[in-house]
């Protein structure tokens, strides 16, 4: 059985202060067991976050990271500087990354690869955009994305990789997919992974839906077969929203 994953992907949102302030509140209200539970933050908070968390049921995600371990990267941050600070899991590839800064299916292999070799668990995000969920390529863009991001990796590896499908047209625009259709594309999402992995590899990764999850349908996605949890932006700034969400994962289980 696959323990179901929420992680907030905080974007660009909150500085030292406010996070520091979030995370206080988060560890004084009672935990709710059966959900993995992380908070995936903006670089320059992750210390003071890791401070707060450390020895709590809440793991601390970083939104980024190079592939190097070190070097004549301006502005990158490497796996090993993750590691240090006390950070779990990394997103990779988030469809903004993509879209923003040039991010590849090469550079997320190559991200994936790295991460996992420094002990950090990849988050990695996989989506169709508009167009693409329009002319019925939903299935191929999901193949192909998933299909490189995991190159090369070996099938223990790949039970210790989260994927996150997040159709561009569901972020941040409040039209989310429907739970039956996010559930029939992650399926085939697994059927890919089954395919290049085998059926212990397939059973094991976890996937997420995410886009436009919110408290009031987060129930409907985690009652479905193949969804194991979601990537939440908005609805995962507010300590309420949050732990809303980890309650509503946690009832579908329940
Ligand atoms: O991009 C997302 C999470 O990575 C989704 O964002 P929203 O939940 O704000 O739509």
């Amino acid at each position: 059985m696959r323990t179901p994953i929420i992680a907030g992907n905080w974007k660009m949102f909150k500085t030292i202060a406010e996070a520091t302030d979030f995370a206080k509140q988060l560890t004084a209200t009672k935990a709710i067991e059966g959900v993995e539970q992380v908070i995936c933050a903006p670089f320059t908070t992750l210390s003071a976050l890791a401070g707060i968390l450390q020895g709590t049921p809440y793991a601390l995600g970083a939104q980024n990271v190079h592939f190097a371990d070190q070097g004549a990267f301006t502005g990158e941050i490497s796996p090993l500087m993750l590691k240090e600070i006390g950070v779990k899991y990394v997103i990779i590839g988030h469809s903004e990354r993509r879209q923003y800064f040039n991010e590849t299916d090469e550079t997320v292999n190559k991200k994936v690869i790295a991460a996992l070799s420094h002990g950090l668990l990849p988050i990695v995000c996989v989506g169709e955009s508009l167009a693409e969920f329009e002319s019925g390529s939903t299935e191929q863009v999901v193949r192909t994305q998933t299909e490189a991001a995991l190159n090369g990796l070996t099938s223990d590896q790949v039970k210790q990789v989260v994927i996150a499908y997040e159709p561009i047209w569901a972020i941040g625009t409040g039209k989310s997919s429907t739970a039956e259709d996010a559930n029939k594309t992650i399926g085939y999402i697994r059927g890919c992974v089954e395919r290049a992995f085998g059926a212990e590899a397939a059973a094991a990764i976890r996937i997420q839906y995410g886009g436009s999850v919110k408290p009031d349908n987060i129930e409907g996605y985690l009652r479905q077969s193949d969804i194991d949890g979601a990537l939440v932006g908005g609805a995962s700034l507010t300590v309420d929203g949050f732990v809303q969400l980890v309650a509503g994962a946690s009832a579908a289980r329940g």
